[in-house]
């Protein structure tokens, strides 16, 4: 067996490592070598390459970088972090940067070593809006909306500014689906998640499925009157679509009911008191024959 001596073993990591590998001479932050590997992922030939700038390959982390020189520099150590390259092409790439210095013959040299890690990145996007969606219908889902409610509540709370619920339940959901089959019940499902989604304008706004046919509507910076325009918009395109539910009581298409309840936020009360007078509003509308939406008034007695 043909045994490889040192520097040949390293030359042939060197040219066929996955990762790129640039090797800069620190004093000139000049680019003196890469790899094929460095080569391919960005699409430069490696002349190219060795006339550019770190800059250039990762034009939006300059701060980042310098503040790595420095961490590098003065202390001689390590460094990882994820960042992104600039390809010829001007695409963007996700990477993984490990960085150390080495010194030979009085000359710092920065070996990094560049990881493409644009599928995992893309992959975690995906993992991350399908941890916030709802499989049935592609609305948020309860987690996003505790997220979002969150975030607007305490926003509306600083500006003190009005901020509404649109509880909106399916009415006689069993008798459909006992009528038509659990099949036909999710289609239907979907239909009015797209209704009340479409008869949402602001990009502010947020529509979720809250449980099994009950979903939520948040508006913020909306007052009663806003939220009640909605519930109209909501209630006549429903009637527009035309879902036949033929064995309803109260109607031979599918119908909603409706609990809005809105306030300013204040310290003393908090977002789940809101989703509760919202749910009494629409529990209240069930109870006066549904298809029908009910306001929470603070004054009456739910
Ligand atoms: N097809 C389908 N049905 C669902 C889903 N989630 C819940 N349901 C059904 O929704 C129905 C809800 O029924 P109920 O809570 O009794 O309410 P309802 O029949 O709509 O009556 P009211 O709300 O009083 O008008 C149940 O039959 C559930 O099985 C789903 O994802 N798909």
């Amino acid at each position: 067996m043909l045994a490889l001596n040192e520097s040949e073993l390293s030359q042939k990591i060197f040219e066929f490592s996955n990762d790129g590998i640039f090797i800069l001479l620190l004093d000139e932050n000049r680019i003196i070598d890469v790899n094929p590997s460095a080569t391919k992922m960005l699409g430069y030939s490696r002349d190219e390459l060795l006339t550019m700038r770190i800059s250039d390959i990762h034009p939006k982390e300059m701060d980042l970088l310098e503040e790595f020189a420095n961490q590098v520099l003065a202390k001689g150590a390590g460094w990882s972090n994820e960042l992104t390259c600039k390809t010829k092409k001007g695409e963007l790439l996700f990477v993984e940067v490990s960085a150390s210095m080495i010194t030979i013959d009085d000359q710092k040299y920065l070996i990094s070593m560049v990881r493409n890690i644009s599928c995992r990145k893309q992959i975690e996007a995906q993992l991350r809006m399908f941890s916030f969606t709802d499989g049935l219908t592609g609305l948020a889902n309860r987690r996003k909306l505790d997220e979002y409610m969150d975030i607007e509540w305490r926003r509306a709370m600083r500006n003190e500014l009005p901020i509404s619920i649109i509880m909106i339940d399916i009415d006689y959901f069993k008798l459909f689906n006992d009528t038509y089959g659990h099949l036909e019940g999710d289609s239907c499902l979907k239909a009015v998640a797209n209704v009340i989604q479409n008869s949402l304008v602001r990009p502010g706004d947020l529509c979720a499925r809250y449980g099994g046919e009950e979903f939520i509507v948040l508006l913020p910076n909306t007052d009663k009157d806003g939220a009640l325009h909605i519930t109209n918009i909501i209630e006549k395109t429903l009637a527009s679509e035309r879902i036949e539910n033929i064995n309803s009581d109260i109607n031979s298409f599918v119908t909603v009911s409706m609990g809005v309840a809105c306030i300013v936020p204040n310290s003393k009360v908090t977002s789940s008191q809101l989703i509760f007078k919202a749910d009494r509003a629409l529990y209240k509308a069930k109870g006066e024959g549904r298809n029908k939406t009910i306001c929470f008034l603070d004054s009456e007695n739910h």
